[in-house]
């Protein structure tokens, strides 16, 4: 199994090394590996199953995401070493209010969320009546699925809150814009930069996906005072610890691939 985390900064791929590295006695120490743009910390894990997770910081946003997840990912495919999977990781900002009728998932602080679904927040376009996501304008797609049973084994081992994970251009700083995507996408329980453009870098080589937030700050107006970064990245670096057990045994049910939601909102 080879795994590719992708964190936006190198606090995030530091909290992630440092809790991989905790997971098991065995674990080497990480190694170095230099791309076009880049570096790569490998960890490796030999005996059976093995594993190797390549973590690299990629930069802040989707487009940073995407171009670094890419480079890595044709880099592995062309060493004829290709990814299994790929990992949006990070800290994020999470819906913490109280739940609504539809019972929609909710992140405190300090928790870890796993998403059931990466979706593009803010891609599309304002119209006179309101937001218009690309699909609508019949463009390519907003939603990408990680495997379920993955997502299932990961929540389960982290403890973590399954949901939606937003990825938004623009951090939310008002109450407004809060309840705004909530009502757009009701079990929303985190929000980033970074999901969607690792997703869609990764679908484009037939690769699954797979989101992982640490919440540092809850989604609303705008208080950097309050965000908890230290301790999310903590919660981070236990959650991948937790989860070297359920990459090191994870395989892609025969016949299953990415999915993502096509224009017509059907899962493909
Ligand atoms: O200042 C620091 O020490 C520090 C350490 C680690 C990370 C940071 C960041 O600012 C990371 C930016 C990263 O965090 C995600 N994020 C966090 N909260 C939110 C949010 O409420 N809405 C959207 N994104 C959020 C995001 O993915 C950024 O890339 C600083």
């Amino acid at each position: 199994m080879r795994a590719l985390i992708v964190t936006a900064v190198a606090a995030e791929r530091d909290a992630v090394v440092r809790g991989l590295g905790r997971a098991a006695a065995e674990a080497v120490a990480p190694t170095e590996v230099a791309l076009p743009g880049g570096v790569l910390h490998r960890l490796e894990w030999s005996g059976a199953p093995a594993l190797t997770v390549d973590v690299t910081a990629a930069g802040v946003g989707p487009a940073a995401a995407a171009a670094g997840s890419a480079t890595a990912l044709t880099a592995a495919a062309l060493a004829h070493a290709p990814y299994d999977l790929a990992v949006s990781a990070g800290i994020g900002g999470g819906f913490t209010g109280p739940a609504g009728a539809q019972a929609a998932p909710r992140a405190p602080l300090g928790s870890v969320v796993i998403a059931d679904a990466v979706v593009a927040a803010d891609l599309g376009a304002e119209t006179a009546d309101g937001f218009a996501a690309v699909t609508d304008l019949g463009f390519g797609t907003v939603e990408h699925l990680p495997p379920a049973a993955l997502v299932a084994a990961a929540a389960e081992a982290v403890h973590a809150v399954r949901g939606t994970v937003l990825t938004v251009s623009t951090v939310t700083g008002s109450a407004e814009r809060t309840a705004e995507l909530l009502r757009r996408h009701p079990r929303a329980a985190a929000e980033a930069m970074e999901g969607f453009g690792v997703a869609e870098a990764a679908a484009a080589q037939s690769v699954p996906v797979l989101e992982v937030r640490a919440i540092s700050n809850a989604v609303g107006p705008r208080d950097r005072a309050a965000w908890r970064i230290g301790e999310a990245l903590e919660a981070l670096a236990v959650a991948f610890g937790n989860l070297v057990p359920v990459l090191r045994t994870w395989t892609l049910e025969p016949g299953a691939g990415p999915d993502f939601v096509d224009r017509e909102g059907i899962r493909q």
